[in-house]
């Protein structure tokens, strides 16, 4: 082996005959230097994430976390954008760089770009460069078990869901982009919401009765026909419903991580939440996220980023802090009411009285399997509490915060009404009774009046990631570092921590116009020249659904359940603020909840007035 001087000596040496050997020694070592100097230089200026401009550190103990898990919903996401633009350098525990990021471009590669979805005659192979925060899946593990949100990585148990319901399907039944199985579920959107007589006599075992039903009620035997509801436990109670109603296929869909493919909403069970609003099952789910994750302390926030997840796992079993004993009386309820649901669909099927809900599905495929494939009884759980948690809570968060602004915005709420009578009237003259999937899709106001709330308030505001490997972020413009220079990629470390804030993105302003930060219907008809940006999400191209192969599941379900449950609504009630809406917060606890400022621990509440809504 030569050394660096002795090999650039052994190149000068070629010139012997012109220059002396000092002279040579002399270059050789000068350029040694010069070189070394070199790779110094390039080493300090290569560009890491601690060159990116971000917000001083609360504390080196806990760098910003407790400003960005602490503060309201978007919050610190929309001043970091502000302040740092899309990709913001955030610290976390002892000074580790994090990243916060609402960048189109950088989202599209984490969200879209490193996932990749690859058939293999019916298993599906998802190779995904940006795996979930350990700490974050731990949570998803004490609300919902090991089901789909908590899965990353091979997860055996998704190679068995995968396995049984392809077993049970047709293929081209599990990929519903044309959303006929979702379309399927307008009228029991519509029952749950409405009190139509044509839809009430829809066989049932146990009828609840409709929310505006109960509504009108309410306001009939009030003084000035008019009264205040905490709509926010309303709506939790309705999406309920209409997650345990259906008697086929609810929705399907696939994947998730690297093997998988769906799961279904379809349970063929009426809770009957609206009817009893004092039930135990109800009631524990009521407040649940908002107990268990809303406001933690520091201590929580500094103990679940650096504790071992074992650790956590411990702690979420043992410990006697009242929101984990919460959240474990939940999990409880819910097995059981899921156990009973599975040994129900057993009994039908041993009876030959089997349905086509996915969980009948799921039941018969699993009994006929081999018992090393078989899903395990809390994997079977865990996949029911999942859509139970992940589709009731954030479709009810959605409907708050699409009625918070119809209240706040009078003109657009008429706006809406105009439109739902004339399509009404439209539905009477062609001899229908109600609003079909079409009908839905076809009122132009509604759907800008939905994409803008769910643009301004996405119910699910953050995604965590965690780069599985080295990796180059691409930018949509380039990033000044503190030194001064710009650069339009950024190289990230394997096992950095992303935020990925749906909020933000969701008021880019090069996308959705310099009005981003207002509420307005209204942009949603302009032209599309005027939008900008890469391809991200499954509606309006927002980020409030996700996005690539990890995208919600669940999203088209949810948009009819919204829109439907909307139009009810605004069909029949006229919504108006309450003085109280002035302490209104969103509640940052993995969902974005309406709480009270001094209530928290009262749990989600959206307090309007509500009146009937004359008729011409
Ligand atoms: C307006 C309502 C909804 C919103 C805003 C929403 C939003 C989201 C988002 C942002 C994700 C990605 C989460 C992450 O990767 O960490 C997600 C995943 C998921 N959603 Fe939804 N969702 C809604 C309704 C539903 C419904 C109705 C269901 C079921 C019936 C559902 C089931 C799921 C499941 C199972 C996942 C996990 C998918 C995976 O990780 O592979 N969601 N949802």
């Amino acid at each position: 082996m030569f050394s660096l001087s002795e090999t650039i000596q052994a190149y000068f040496g070629r010139f012997s005959h012109i220059m002396s050997k000092a002279d040579i020694t002399t270059l050789a070592l000068f350029s040694s230097v010069a070189l070394a100097l070199l790779i110094v230089y390039r080493r300090a200026k290569r560009i890491t994430v601690s060159h990116i401009p971000g917000p001083a550190p609360e504390s080196f103990l806990l760098g910003n976390l407790p400003e960005i898990f602490l503060s309201q919903a978007g919050v610190p996401d929309f001043k970091y954008q502000q302040a740092y633009g899309d990709v913001v350098r955030v610290k976390g525990p002892f000074g580790e760089d994090r990243l916060l990021i609402s960048d189109p471009k950088a989202l599209q590669y984490i969200f879209h770009t490193s996932g990749t979805l690859t058939a293999h005659f019916v298993l599906m192979s998802i190779s995904y460069g940006f795996l979930k925060w350990p700490e974050r899946t731990e949570i998803s593990r004490i609300l919902m078990g090991r089901g789909l949100l908590w899965a990353d990585g091979m997860v055996l148990s998704d190679l068995r869901v995968l396995h049984h319901v392809t077993a049970s399907y047709e293929c081209n039944e599990l990929m519903p982009s044309s959303a006929p199985e979702c379309k399927a579920f307008v009228p029991i959107f519509r029952r749950v919401g409405s009190e139509s007589p044509a839809l009430l006599s829809l066989p049932s075992s146990n009828l609840m009765q409709p929310l505006t039903a109960q509504w009108s009620d309410i306001l009939a035997s009030s003084s000035d026909q008019c009264a205040v509801f905490n709509v926010a436990s309303w709506l939790s109670r309705a999406t309920m419903d209409s997650i345990g109603e259906g008697d086929d296929v609810l929705l399907c869909y696939y994947f998730a991580r690297y093997l998988t493919f769906c799961l279904i909403a379809a349970f063929d069970y009426q809770f009957g939440a609206l009817q009893n609003a004092d039930d135990e099952f109800m009631k524990a789910y009521f407040g649940l996220m908002s107990d268990t994750l809303g406001s933690p302390p520091k201590s929580a926030i500094f103990m679940q980023t650096i504790l071992p997840i074992w650790v956590l796992q411990l702690r979420s079993r043992y410990s006697r802090s009242r929101n984990l004993v919460h959240a474990r009386h939940t999990a409880e309820l819910a097995n059981a009411v899921t156990r009973k649901l599975v040994d129900s669909k057993a009994e039908a099927l041993l009876q030959g009285k089997g349905n086509k809900d996915i969980l009948s599905l799921l039941v018969k495929a699993n009994a006929s399997e081999k018992a090393n494939i078989r899903l395990t009884d809390e994997e079977m759980l865990a996949q029911m509490r999942t859509i139970l948690l992940a589709g009731h809570e954030t479709s009810a968060t959605t409907l708050c915060w699409v009625l918070l602004e119809l209240a706040r915005n009078p003109d657009v709420q008429k706006k809406l009404r105009d439109e739902i009578r004339a399509t009404e009237s439209a539905i009477h003259a062609r001899g229908d009774a109600d609003f079909t999937a079409v009908d839905l899709e076809n009122m132009t106001y509604l759907s800008a009046v939905i994409k803008e709330s769910m643009r301004f308030h996405p119910a699910l505001y953050q995604n965590y990631r965690q780069a599985a490997d080295d990796n180059v972020l691409p930018l949509s413009k380039p990033i000044k570092t503190l030194d001064g220079n710009y650069v339009d990629e950024l190289p990230i470390p394997k096992g950095i921590k992303i935020i990925l804030s749906i909020a933000a993105y969701n008021r880019n302003t090069e996308i959705f116009g310099d009005d981003a930060n207002v509420y307005n219907p209204d942009r949603w008809f302009r032209q599309p020249g005027e939008k900008k940006g890469p391809s991200l999400g499954v509606y309006g191209n927002l980020l409030t659904f996700a996005g690539g192969v990890r995208v919600c599941i669940g999203w088209r379900f949810a948009l009819y359940e919204v829109l439907a449950l909307t139009v009810e609504i605004i069909n029949n009630f006229e919504l108006l603020p309450t003085p109280d809406l002035a302490r209104l917060r969103r509640e940052a606890c993995l969902v974005m909840l309406p709480t009270l400022e001094g209530e928290q621990l009262k749990g989600e509440n959206l307090p309007l007035r509500v009146k009937i809504a004359p008729r011409d």
